[in-house]
């Protein structure tokens, strides 16, 4: 039987911590590497990045997006990118966000999830806005092939709201609310009476403060990993997390991206700063 992403993602977490460093080559990130803004440069700051922290983290998260700007050739350094860190042991969630109707679904699903893909990672970002149900061909696919997902459920960004809050005060709830219960169900459907985490993950902002207790959400009955984007750049530290997560602390798993990359070029720098933040959390 195929051991199921969230049981191998919590068991790593359980012996290396609750951090999840992103790769987000940003034009500015690799000028301040002494590089330039290119494809040699996409490579050595990804590279760099992954070869620094492959012991110390449970997981990196490639940002897609910042590898498709230079087209096929940055989409090729994201592949061997991801083989690399399979190859170091290191889990990879590839940050696409990807959400279409459901047979455009399969297809994302199948680039992101499928053993025959290239561009294949441990577990990839989907956003629910076009329905949670829109997403079953990638939690299927997921399923059979022993991958998770990070669904969308309230983003770090300060407009998320304006969606993801809808309905607060109807008797059904906002909509953050409404992807957690769906969530929440996929991951009791797979996992029955067995024990440990499902493979469906949600993304929920380390900056929306006390919005959980407000929308009335309880992410314990998630049963399964967190991605907490908003450590370091965007302001949030790990007292931030434990005071917003709460009873489902264990469940985080944090992740920063230019917090850590700001501290490369160098290698013994870009260590201590994950250390340092694998401490704060
Ligand atoms: O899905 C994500 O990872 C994500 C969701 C969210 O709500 N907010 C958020 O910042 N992210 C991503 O997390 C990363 C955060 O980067 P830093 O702010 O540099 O740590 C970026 O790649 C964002 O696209």
């Amino acid at each position: 039987m195929i051991e199921q992403f969230g049981q191998r993602l919590q068991a790593k977490m359980a012996v290396q911590g609750q951090l999840c460093v992103g790769i987000d080559p940003h034009p500015e990130l690799l000028l301040k590497w002494g590089l330039g803004d290119d494809v040699v440069a996409l490579k050595r700051f990804s590279h760099g990045i992954l070869d620094a922290v492959a012991d110390l983290v449970p997981v990196i998260k490639p940002q897609v997006a910042l590898f498709e700007r230079f087209g096929s050739a940055g989409i090729a350094v994201l592949e061997e990118l991801l083989a690399a860190a399979r190859a170091a042991g290191v889990l990879t969630i590839a940050d696409a966000k990807r959400g279409d109707i459901g047979s455009t679904m399969a297809a994302y699903a199948s680039a992101w999830l499928d053993d025959a893909s290239p561009l294949v990672a441990d577990a990839v970002t989907l956003s629910p806005y076009l329905g949670f149900g829109s997403l079953r061909p990638a939690l299927e696919l997921a399923e059979r092939t022993g991958r998770g997902v990070f669904v969308l459920a309230l983003t770090s960004n300060p407009e998320g709201a304006s969606v993801q809050h809808t309905g607060a005060t109807e008797p059904s709830g906002s909509v953050a609310a409404g992807i957690v219960r769906e969530a929440s169900a996929e991951n009791a459907r797979v996992l029955g009476q067995g024990a440990g985490w499902g493979s469906t993950g949600l993304v929920v902002g380390a900056t929306v403060e006390d919005t959980l207790e407000a929308l009335e959400i309880d992410l314990t009955t998630l049963r399964g990993p967190i991605l907490a984007p908003g450590l370091g750049a965007q302001g949030a530290t790990g007292a931030d997390l434990r005071r917003v997560f709460g009873a489902a602390y264990p469940q985080v798993l944090a992740t920063s991206s230019r917090g850590i990359a700001a501290a490369g070029p160098n290698q013994a720098a870009l260590r201590e700063a994950t250390e340092r933040t694998l401490a704060d959390l």
